[in-house]
């Protein structure tokens, strides 16, 4: 009689258990929430089902999947674009290597916004026009235009590929009655003539912000993964010089301009942004007690 090989049947919550713990050995970031939303990614179920059903056997193909999934993961792919997705502001995104991914900071800068619209606390509504400089998966374009009916968004991105992103994004959460995405570069002397809009009462950008000199110091994932173009460039305060001065010329007097910041860059930023006729400039921390987000008025 030959000799049957045996194949070891998998319930979920073992898997995530052998999985978390092989994920260690391999030195992966999050290496539990990793496999969770691996697994629950392949099982189309969230992370709180899966332990809602632990029991529950995983099959040779759901198996086969997950461990394709992981070993993309042991190879330093972020989970979020082996899922295609992102929760920014309570939303989903779809995320893909075409665009950087959402970071929790990034949050603030959408508080920033909605305080500088007085838009906070409930009900808030207002008429008013933004431009999103830097839009990439379109995540602060979508969750202003979610939030605010009222509220239009010229969404820009000098990365074609971005914007293909921030599209299916639009589409996603149903407000392409209020996005426009755009092709524009914001170093371009013609820039303002590509906006469908002359002038707005609020700019929101998250520029690319790292000098080449920390590119090195960045962890492996975003070095081999996020595209290079949404988070560096040389000096990294180039970005904020070409926005300042194309902000100075497209907001309505009063207008808001609000900047996700490098950390060490609060000083600089607001001395460029006084030269180009700026004030009432407020800087505030994030999670980490770091100066993060920027906020001024034009004048
Ligand atoms: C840090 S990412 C921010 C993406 C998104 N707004 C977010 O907060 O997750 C910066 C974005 O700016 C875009 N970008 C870089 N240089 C640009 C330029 N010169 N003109 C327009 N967009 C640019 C990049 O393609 C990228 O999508």
């Amino acid at each position: 009689m030959g000799v049957m090989e045996e194949v070891k049947e998998w319930e979920v919550v073992e898997l995530l258990k052998t999985t978390t713990a092989f994920f260690v050995t391999k030195k992966v970031d999050e290496p539990r929430i990793s496999a969770e939303l691996l697994l629950g990614h392949v099982l189309g179920k969230s992370r709180l089902e899966l332990y809602l059903h632990h029991n529950r056997p995983v099959y040779q193909d759901e198996l086969d999947r997950f461990r394709r999934l992981c070993r993309q993961r042991i190879e330093g792919r972020p989970v979020q674009y082996l899922t295609g997705e992102q929760y920014f502001y309570g939303l989903q995104f779809f995320v893909d290597e075409r665009v950087l991914i959402p970071r929790p900071e990034t949050e603030l800068l959408v508080e920033q916004v909605l305080d500088a619209l007085g838009m906070t606390g409930r009900g808030g509504s207002r008429k008013a026009k933004i431009l999103d400089i830097g839009t990439g998966s379109g995540c602060i374009a979508v969750t202003l235009a979610k939030l605010f009916p009222e509220l239009t968004v010229s969404a820009i991105d000098c990365s074609l590929e971005a914007l293909e992103v921030a599209r299916i994004n639009v589409l996603k959460h149903g407000v392409e009655s209020q996005v426009s995405c755009i092709h524009a570069d914001f170093f371009d002397e013609f820039f303002a003539t590509r906006l469908p809009e002359t002038s707005y009462d609020l700019i929101v950008s998250n520029p690319p912000y790292i000098p080449v000199c920390e590119w090195e110091g960045l962890q492996r994932e975003v070095k081999q993964y996020e595209p290079k173009i949404a988070l560096t460039t040389p000096q990294g305060v180039e970005c904020y010089h070409a926005i300042a001065a194309q902000a100075a010329k497209l907001l309505v007097p009063g207008g808001r301009l609000c900047f996700e910041l490098h950390a060490d860059a609060a000083a600089v930023v607001s001395e460029l942004l006084e030269a180009n006729g700026f004030g009432g400039i407020t800087v505030t921390k994030d999670y980490s007690g770091l100066d993060r987000i920027l906020s001024a008025i034009s004048g």
